[in-house]
């Protein structure tokens, strides 16, 4: 039993963790940067510990500044959250070797789905469906060239340092490939200072469909079910759900089955999710492993009534997982409230916000760190809340979501409100009717 859990994070997710713990009776640490002084964060954990300058190299990035901050408090274990040092495979380990449990997986794990090539030949070995491609990195322009003509273009080429659309380049024809082929490695090496890319056939117009799923130590994985991420805009999420509105029964448990074989394939420790590409015909392919918990943990939460964080913490104390599967009883759906204009290109809308009302009532959930008078910080991202809807029907969360929207007051910064309270009045969303590429067709009045 954790006596206290320091959390290695800033803003919603680590005011999300703050509260289970607080239900546990584990006692928080929070650390702040001198931006985030006055952080809701740090008001709520039982002690805080400023831990450097607003630049995330000088704080929240920063492992010795963390470690000191865990040693002095005495914290028995860390929670990274997302982002940040949550899949840092080196964080991991010196949290190992100070004695300090690091809540999520073990440093190999996530080295091993960190290399995107090395998941692949994981998941190949392990019987998982994955994206049609080549067999490891691409070493000339001619060999690309060879395995695109092979495969028949688009294919898509990727850096396999790399993951969440950063350095991917989708090739249409053999003439654009030579500068594809320079470009994303350079991308590569300068994003992830590995240059390491390789090329697989083009799935159009996928949805972005993935699978919550729970691991412990003693080997039993389950799954938690499904969330539809496709509504996004250069490889950001703005809006997910639970359950998928294009599953079937029968898709879901083909999918389930093969997330458990994913992470049973690595032995997985923790909660994580697998991420698959699902083409119009339903098939469905690998596309990456996220070792940490996500943005998005909240939608699954609400239909299959689960504390997600609360799992990850007792599988990090070493108890077990319950071992059975999760299917969706409700339906969510998230919309991510962030100090951004929609009418200029999303740019970040830093600054304070002088208004602010949340909204409530039956079916929402506003997880949320800012409040009235709070200066939203320009170091970090531009995410201030997620607002959530849960009821029996899809129908009914998102007449719901736009109801909430409505209620939502925030005076003093751009949001993205307005943007989401014209998708839920969009007819092909409604009707369910769209992958990731909906929003290069979305015209937002
Ligand atoms: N073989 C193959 N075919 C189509 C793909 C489509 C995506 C993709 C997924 C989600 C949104 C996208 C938006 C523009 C371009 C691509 C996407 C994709 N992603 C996007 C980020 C990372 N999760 C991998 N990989 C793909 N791979
Ligand atoms: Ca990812």
């Amino acid at each position: 039993m954790f006596k206290k859990i320091l959390i290695a994070n800033r803003g919603e997710i680590a005011l999300r963790v703050i509260r289970t713990c607080r239900e546990m009776g584990i006692k928080t640490v929070a650390v702040y940067s001198t931006a985030d002084r006055d952080s809701l964060h740090v008001k709520f954990a039982d002690e805080a510990v400023c831990i450097g300058k607003p630049q995330s190299s000088d704080s929240y990035l920063n492992i010795p500044h963390i470690m000191a901050a865990a040693e002095i408090t005495n914290a028995d274990a860390i929670h990274p959250g997302y982002g940040f040092l949550a899949e840092n495979a080196k964080f991991a380990n010196i949290c190992k070797d100070h004695g300090i449990k690091f809540i999520g997986p073990t440093a190999e794990m996530i080295n091993k789905m960190g290399d995107k090539i090395t998941a692949k030949e994981t998941m190949i070995k392990a019987g998982v469906p994955v994206v049609p491609g080549g067999e490891g990195l691409l070493q000339s322009i001619d060999e690309a060239k060879g395995l695109a003509r092979d495969m028949g273009y688009p294919v898509i080429l990727k850096a396999t340092a790399g993951g969440g659309g950063k350095g991917m380049r989708i090739v249409w024809e053999e003439s654009e490939m030579e500068k594809a082929y320079d470009t994303a490695k350079a991308e590569a090496a300068a994003a992830f200072k590995n240059d390491g890319i390789y090329m697989e056939k083009f799935v159009e117009e996928p949805r972005h469909i993935e699978i919550q799923v729970a691991g412990d130590q003693y080997g039993t994985i389950c799954h938690l079910s499904e969330r539809d991420c496709s509504i996004q805009r250069r490889h950001q999420k703005l809006v997910e759900e639970a359950p998928s509105p294009f599953m079937t029964e029968e898709l879901r448990h083909q999918m389930g089955e093969a997330a458990k074989k994913a992470a049973g394939a690595i032995g997985y420790e923790s909660v994580g999710t697998i991420e698959f590409l699902v083409d119009k015909h339903r098939n469905f392919y690998f596309m990456e492993m996220n070792t940490r918990i996500q943005v998005e943990h909240c939608v699954t939460e609400e239909v299959i009534n689960f504390d997600l964080i609360k799992e990850q913490i007792k599988i990090a104390m070493g108890e077990k997982v319950s071992g059975l599967d999760h299917f969706p009883q409700m339906h969510s759906i998230e919309c991510r409230i962030n100090a951004e204009d929609p009418y200029n290109d999303f740019r970040p809308s830093p600054g304070k916000i002088t208004t602010l009302h949340q909204p409530g009532g039956h079916g929402v959930r506003v997880d949320s760190h800012v409040y009235a008078g709070y200066v939203i910080p320009p170091y970090y991202d531009s995410m201030i809340g997620k607002l959530i809807t849960v009821a029996r029907t899809r129908d009914e969360a998102i007449d719901t979501m736009y109801r909430a929207l409505s209620e939502y007051v925030i005076e003093g910064v751009k949001t993205t409100i307005p943007f989401h309270l014209q998708l839920m009045q969009d007819e092909r969303f409604r009707k369910g009717d769209f992958n990731t590429k909906f929003l290069e067709t979305f015209k937002l009045h």
